[in-house]
């Protein structure tokens, strides 16, 4: 098994940075991929972050990254994405404590979850994978424009090759499939990078979308068959350290500024499809966002 997983590992972050008075948000690094970033980040001498629903899984993941890495500077402050109030109270709190935000990743995310909806009405995978960090993004803008250089890094998919955007059924009323709505949250992830990298040219602040690889974590959990295939096919699954190399070299590689709102797989930039690379889509998408979320 180590064997076959080091074959199918994909690309590793080589970059050497060092972070002493860096200070990084990871969303959802309670387990999986997140966990591994803040891990990495936080053995470059980062402050970590660790914005998560769970306090309790929050305290245990940051314990263990605090001992393998020797860095006490690893918070946790809870924020669920489902929640604009939530989101909000996690943003002030926040700008409150720390005058500096170098990097933002928004990595925490539901799949194929059965239909729900969030506190406020949204579509779960809508509302949590794109609208909850589209919002803390948003509140976040200006301590990162302020800390510039600084990076924002969406982690997507490349399931959203497959994705649409149906703006006339956003909330899943009309007709709702777990598969799609995750697809579609995905492209969101990919045209909210697109356009957020437009709008913040010149300011110092870049952004990346990110496909982690076939990972092993709890991301499958809603779906049996996926389950499944995730037992069956594990020797050729990247473990979730593999899986954050992507996040981490978006994170941290040196001259990637120009690449701004691009898709990177393997830590290198990747094709994206049609319609994630539609400008019309992405401009809508950002004011639909915005006029959901009343900012
Ligand atoms: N695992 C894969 O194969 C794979 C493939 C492509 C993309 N991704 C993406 O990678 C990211 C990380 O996934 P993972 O594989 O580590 O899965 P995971 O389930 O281990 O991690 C997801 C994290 O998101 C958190 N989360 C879920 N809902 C939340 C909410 N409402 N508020 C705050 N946090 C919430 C969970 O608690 C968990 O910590 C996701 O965005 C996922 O879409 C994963």
């Amino acid at each position: 098994v180590p064997y076959i997983r080091k074959h199918f590992a994909g690309g590793v972050c080589t970059s050497t940075a060092q972070l002493p008075e860096k200070v990084a948000v990871v969303t959802g690094a309670n387990t999986g991929i997140g966990k591994e970033t803040a891990k990495d980040l936080a053995r470059r001498g980062a402050r970590v972050y660790i914005a998560c629903r769970d306090i309790l899984k929050g305290e245990s993941a940051a314990s263990e990254i605090r001992a393998a890495t020797k860095n006490q500077q690893v918070f946790v402050r809870k924020l669920d994405l489902s929640d604009t109030k939530s989101i909000r109270a996690f943003a002030k709190g926040f700008l409150a404590e720390e005058k500096q935000l170098h990097i933002l990743i928004n990595n925490a995310g539901v799949m194929m979850c059965p239909y729900s909806k969030t506190a406020d009405g949204f579509e779960t995978h809508f509302g949590v994978n794109h609208l909850g960090h589209f919002l803390l993004t948003h509140l976040l803008l200006e301590r990162l424009k302020e800390s510039a250089p600084s990076r924002v890094v969406n982690v997507s998919s490349v399931a959203h090759h497959f994705g649409s955007i149906y703006f006339r059924n956003l909330d899943g009323e009309k007709y709702y499939n777990r598969v799609f709505a995750y697809i579609q949250s995905k492209l969101a992830n990919v045209l909210f990078t697109r356009e957020l990298a437009y709008r913040l040219k010149g300011t110092g602040v870049t952004t990346y979308a990110v496909h982690p690889g076939i990972v092993q974590s709890e991301l499958v959990r809603h779906s049996f068959v996926l389950c499944l295939l995730w037992r069956l096919f594990t020797p050729f699954l990247k473990s979730a350290q593999q899986g954050a190399q992507t996040s981490l070299h978006c994170a941290l590689a040196e001259g990637i500024e120009s690449q701004s709102g691009r898709y990177f797989s393997d830590c290198k930039k990747a094709w994206v499809s049609p319609k994630g690379r539609n400008n019309k889509t992405a401009k809508r998408l950002w004011d639909v966002s915005c006029e959901l979320l009343g900012i």
